[in-house]
C-alpha cells in the first residue's frame, strides 16, 4: 500500500527545508511517497493510477540509489481529464487583463521565493546535482516569472497606414491549451521556462515533468495554489513518454506543444501530432557543442579565462545541460598546453561529491558507462576519469562518474558524434580556422558553440559561419531572457524568450480598415 498525499504529509514535505529533513522525511515511511496530479487547483490521485502497481513509477535517488517517491503513470483518460480543466479554465483566463495575470505571476515568484531553499533541496536530492548549483536553477525558476510578469505589460501592437488605402493593425490572442513538457536535467528551471510564458500570454497548460525528476513539479502546484492562480489555469500531470506524454501532445484539444528534450521524442511528437497542422510547435532537443579554442585565447592575460570557462561549458551539472560543449577542438600550437592546464583545473575544480553531482538516473549511468567503455575498447587517451565500475557495483551506492577527459578519439567515433549528456569531454587539435568550423559544423545538432579567442573579427567571421542557435564568445550560459533561444538542425525548431516566446503562446491575425 502506498502512502497517499495527505495533507499531513503535505504539510511535513513543505517544513522539508533542510537536507536533514528532507532524508528523514524520505527514511521515515515505509514505502515510498506518492505523488499525486495537481488538476484543476488541486492534488489528487488520477482515479485509474491506484488500479494497478504497474501504472505507478518509482524515483530513485541519484547520489544514494535509495527509492524517494512513486508517481503516477497518468493514463489516457486521465490525461484527458486535465486538458478538460484547462480547456474550461481558457475562456476566463485568456479575457483577463494583463495587469492581473502581471499580479498573479510577480506572486508566483514571491512565493518560490521565500520557498527557495525547499526547492533547491529538493531539486538536488531528486536530480543528483549539487546544492548550490540547485540554488542557481532555484533563482532562474524565479526569474522566469518575474521577467514574464513584466514583459506582457510593455507589448505594444503598432498600426500602418497603407498608401492611404488602408489602415492595419496586428491584433494577437491566446493560442488556447498548451502541452508543456520538460526533462530530467534542470527539472524546475525548464519546465518555468514554459509555464511563466504560456500563463502570462493568457494561454492554459497541462504541464508534464520528466517521470525522473517529478517532486518539484509536484510542490509548484503548492505554490499555485497560495498564489491564486484560478483552478485549471494550470495543472500538472506525472507519468511516462509513452504514455501519459503522447496521450497530451497527441489530443486534439491541445493547441500547441511546448517541449525541451531529446532529439527522438521530437521527431515522435511530430509524428503525433502531423495531421494537426495548426498545432504549434516549439521543439528544444540535443545537442553536441563545439568549444573552439584559437591561440590568441592562451595567451597569458586570457589564459584562465579560457580554461575556466572551457570546463564550466563542459562538467557544470555534471554535463548534463543541452548547451554544455563536449566536444573541444584546440589549434595545434597550443594543443599540448590547453590538455595539460584544462586536466590540471579540471581535476582541482571539479571534484565529485563535492562540486559534481551524481548523474540523474541508473539508466543514464548505463548509457554513460557503455560510452566509457567504447572508449577503453577504442584506446583513446584518458587525461582524467576512466571506465566506472559495474552497473551492480554502483547501484546501491549511487550514480557517480568521475570527470572524464578523452583525447585521440576518432572523428568517426560514436563518442564524438552521439549527445553523451554526461561528464566526459573529447578534446581534438585542429590547423586552421577554416577546419575548425569544418569540424565544429560536422555534426546532426546545431544547438550551441563556444568560441574562445582574443581576435574581434574573427570572432565575427567564425561566429558567424556556426551552425548554432546559441554561440557564446569567452563566455557560457551568460542569459537575458529576451534573446531568441533555440536550435537549428536536428536540435529543434522555433526560438523561445521575450517576444519569441509571445510567438509560440498567440496566435496573429492581421485586420484591415479601410482608410475611408
Ligand atoms: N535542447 C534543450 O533545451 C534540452 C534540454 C535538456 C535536455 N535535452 C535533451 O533531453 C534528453 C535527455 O532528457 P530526457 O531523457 O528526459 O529526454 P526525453 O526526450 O526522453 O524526455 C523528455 C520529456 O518528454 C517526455 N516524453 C518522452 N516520450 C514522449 C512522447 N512520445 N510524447 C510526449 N512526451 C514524451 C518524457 O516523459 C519527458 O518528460 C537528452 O537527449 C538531451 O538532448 C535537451
Ligand atoms: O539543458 C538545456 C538548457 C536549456 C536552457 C534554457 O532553456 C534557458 O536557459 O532558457
Amino acid at each position: 500500500m502506498l502512502p497517499s498525499t495527505s495533507d499531513s504529509h503535505l504539510d511535513e514535505l513543505w517544513s522539508c527545508d533542510t537536507l536533514d529533513k528532507a532524508s528523514s522525511f524520505i527514511t521515515s515511511h515505509s514505502s515510498p511517497f506518492l505523488l499525486h496530479n495537481f488538476v484543476g487547483g488541486m492534488y489528487s490521485a488520477p482515479h485509474n493510477s491506484s488500479a494497478s502497481p504497474s501504472q505507478h513509477i518509482t524515483s530513485f535517488e541519484p547520489k544514494t540509489g535509495r527509492p524517494i517517491y512513486t508517481l503516477p503513470c497518468t493514463q489516457t483518460d486521465a490525461v484527458e481529464e486535465a486538458i478538460r480543466a484547462a480547456k474550461s479554465a481558457f475562456p476566463s483566463w485568456s479575457k483577463t487583463t494583463r495587469a492581473e495575470r502581471s499580479a498573479i505571476l510577480r506572486r508566483v515568484s514571491e512565493l518560490l521565493q521565500e520557498n527557495r531553499e525547499l526547492f533547491a533541496i529538493w531539486e538536488s536530492i531528486d536530480q543528483g546535482k549539487t546544492l548550490e548549483r540547485a540554488r542557481i536553477e532555484v533563482d532562474r525558476a524565479i526569474s522566469n516569472f518575474s521577467y514574464f510578469s513584466t514583459f506582457i505589460l510593455h507589448e505594444q501592437t503598432a498600426a500602418r497606414m497603407v498608401d492611404g488605402v488602408a489602415l492595419t493593425y496586428e491584433h494577437r490572442s491566446p493560442a488556447g491549451v498548451f502541452a508543456l513538457i520538460s526533462p530530467w536535467n534542470m527539472p524546475l528551471y525548464l519546465l518555468t521556462w514554459k509555464i511563466a510564458p504560456c500563463l502570462a500570454f493568457g494561454c492554459t497548460a497541462v504541464a508534464k515533468p520528466s517521470e525522473i525528476t517529478s517532486m518539484t513539479a509536484f510542490l509548484l502546484g503548492g505554490i499555485f495554489q497560495r498564489a491564486g492562480v484560478p483552478p485549471g489555469v494550470i495543472n500538472i500531470i506525472f507519468g511516462d513518454g509513452a504514455t501519459t506524454g503522447a496521450a497530451l501532445v497527441a489530443s486534439p484539444l491541445i493547441n500547441g506543444v511546448s517541449f525541451t528534450g531529446g532529439t527522438q521524442t521530437g521527431i515522435a511528437i511530430r509524428r503525433l501530432t502531423a495531421h494537426q497542422i495548426g498545432k504549434h510547435l516549439s521543439l528544444e532537443l540535443g545537442g553536441k557543442n563545439p568549444t573552439l579554442v584559437f591561440a590568441d585565447s592562451m595567451e597569458p592575460s586570457v589564459r584562465d579565462r579560457t580554461i575556466r570557462v572551457a570546463a564550466m561549458a563542459a562538467f557544470e551539472n555534471q554535463g548534463e545541460i543541452c548547451l554544455c560543449g563536449s566536444r573541444i577542438y584546440v589549434e595545434k600550437s597550443v594543443y599540448s598546453d590547453f590538455v595539460r592546464e584544462f586536466t590540471a583545473y579540471v581535476k582541482q575544480k571539479y571534484v565529485l561529491r563535492e562540486t559534481v553531482g551524481a548523474v540523474a538516473s541508473l539508466q543514464h549511468y548505463d548509457k554513460i558507462r557503455k560510452y566509457l567503455e567504447l572508449a577503453v575498447e577504442q584506446k583513446a587517451t584518458f587525461h582524467l576519469g576512466s571506465a566506472p565500475p559495474a552497473l551492480s557495483e554502483n547501484e546501491a551506492q549511487g550514480y557517480w562518474i568521475e570527470p572524464t577527459i578523452l583525447t585521440e578519439v576518432a572523428k568517426d567515433s560514436a563518442i564524438q558524434i552521439d549527445e553523451i549528456f554526461g561528464p566526459v569531454v573529447t578534446i581534438t587539435p585542429f590547423d586552421s580556422e577554416q577546419e575548425a568550423v569544418q569540424l565544429a559544423n560536422d555534426s546532426e545538432y546545431g544547438l550551441a558553440a563556444i568560441l574562445l579567442t582574443t581576435d574581434g573579427a574573427r570572432m565575427r567571421r567564425v561566429g558567424e559561419q556556426l551552425e548554432a542557435g546559441l554561440v557564446w564568445v569567452n563566455c557560457w550560459l551568460v542569459r537575458e531572457l529576451g534573446t531568441p533561444f533555440g536550435g537549428m538542425k536536428n536540435s529543434g525548431t522555433g526560438r523561445e524568450g521575450g517576444e519569441h516566446s509571445r510567438d509560440v503562446f498567440t496566435v496573429l491575425r492581421t485586420l484591415h480598415l479601410p482608410a475611408y
